[in-house]
């Protein structure tokens, strides 16, 4: 995105653990683009990584709600490798930091309460157990904290949060686990959660599309932007996480079997609450982590959804893909992943 709508951009450093070879197609064009093999939590890296560039967009994240990674190692990935990536900012001089946050800094909550389309500042008790959301909680507080803080040279640092919903799109990898699934039950999904919960949707695309706009209007609105929180959102539908999944998934030859959940409610508790007894069992011999988990059920059994203008107001964010658009390239996407399985 950055190499396709920036066109001040003279140097890209895309700093991650694991380089893919996708990443060498991007090196083709005028700009330079240089592929940075490190890790978040190792703060001499971050610094020799972040030296000399204007703006950081810091995206890295461990995102796992599945208990596949000890809550420790989650914790020093996205906290203290966000500290890092502070420090680094501030020791080298960089003036502009973006940070990719989520909307569960937010919610849902433990107490499963609604959040129905609310924007940035519907009251809202963000209370949260589980490693990751209070990960990233913890994470974005220290982004908003830092913004101000003088850098190398005297200037304040200035930096914004975004909060993308669920994000879906090209390379979603739980959308092709759904996806798998459902051919392996013979083309049917069955319905799990009430249509009516909705849950937000937001197309990668126009996450990384207000990524690259805050990074170019920091600059320019810093007595605005800075210190500032956004909802990252599109146009995509309030939808329930099923029904949404149905939209690219309905195309591809799957069908959702039923108008309302297959099982009730308190026998998904069951199972999900026995898959934690099973994952803690089986740890020893194998990493068990399912989908369903007590944690999942009620992220996706909880209605989150937001309505806001604030990224339009502030720094005229309007989303550069239709939902039309996201819906066909998610679609297509999904396609290729079945003929890659063929
Ligand atoms: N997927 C979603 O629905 C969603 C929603 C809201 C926010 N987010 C946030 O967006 C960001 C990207 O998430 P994603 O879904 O694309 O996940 P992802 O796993 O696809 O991407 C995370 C990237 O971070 C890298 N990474 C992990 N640990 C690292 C480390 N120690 N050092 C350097 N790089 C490391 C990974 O290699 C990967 O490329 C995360 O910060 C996540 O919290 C995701
Ligand atoms: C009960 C089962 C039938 C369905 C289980 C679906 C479950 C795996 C899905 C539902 C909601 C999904 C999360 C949601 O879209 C938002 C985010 C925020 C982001 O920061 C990280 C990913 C995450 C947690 C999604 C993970 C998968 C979830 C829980």
């Amino acid at each position: 995105m950055l190499l396709q709508q920036e066109p001040q951009l003279r140097e890209l450093r895309i700093f991650d653990l694991h380089l893919g070879p996708w990443l060498e197609e991007l090196k083709t064009g005028p700009v330079q683009v240089t592929a940075i093999q490190g890790d978040v939590t190792q703060a001499h890296e971050v610094a020799a990584a972040v030296a000399g560039a204007h703006v950081v967009i810091h995206t890295a994240g461990l995102v796992d709600v599945f208990g596949k990674t000890s809550p420790e190692t989650i914790h020093e990935v996205n906290v203290q490798g966000t500290r890092n990536v502070i420090e680094a900012c501030v020791q080298t001089g960089t003036r502009f930091l973006v940070y990719t946050s989520s909307m569960e800094v937010v919610g849902p909550n433990i107490k499963g309460q609604p959040f129905y389309r609310g924007n940035e500042n519907t009251p809202y008790e963000a209370v949260h157990r589980h490693p990751y959301p209070c990960s990233k909680a913890l994470a974005e507080q220290l982004v908003l904290e830092a913004n101000g803080r003088k850098v190398l040279g005297g200037l304040p640092l200035v930096t914004c949060a975004l909060r993308p919903t669920g994000i879906y799109g090209e390379g979603h990898q739980i959308m092709r686990d759904f996806y798998h699934q459902g051919l392996r039950l013979g083309g049917r999904l069955f319905r799990a959660i009430p249509a009516s919960v909705e849950h937000g949707r937001v197309y990668v695309g126009n996450v990384a599309w207000m990524h690259v706009l805050v990074a170019r209007e920091l600059e320019h609105r810093a007595a605005l932007m800075g210190g500032q929180v956004y909802f990252c959102y599109d146009n995509s539908p309030y939808k329930s996480y099923e029904d949404f999944n149905m939209e690219f998934l309905g195309p591809c030859g799957l069908r959702l079997v039923g108008t309302r959940p297959l099982l009730p409610y308190w026998l998904l508790l069951f199972l999900a609450a026995l898959n934690v007894l099973l994952q803690w069992l089986l740890r020893p011999l194998l990493l068990y982590a399912p989908l369903l988990n007590p944690y999942t059920l009620a992220m996706a059994n909880t209605t989150f959804t937001v309505s806001t203008d604030k990224a339009r107001r502030h720094f005229g964010y309007e989303p550069l893909f239709s939902w039309e658009e996201s819906r066909t390239r998610t679609i297509r996407w999904v396609q290729a992943v079945e003929g890659s399985a063929q």
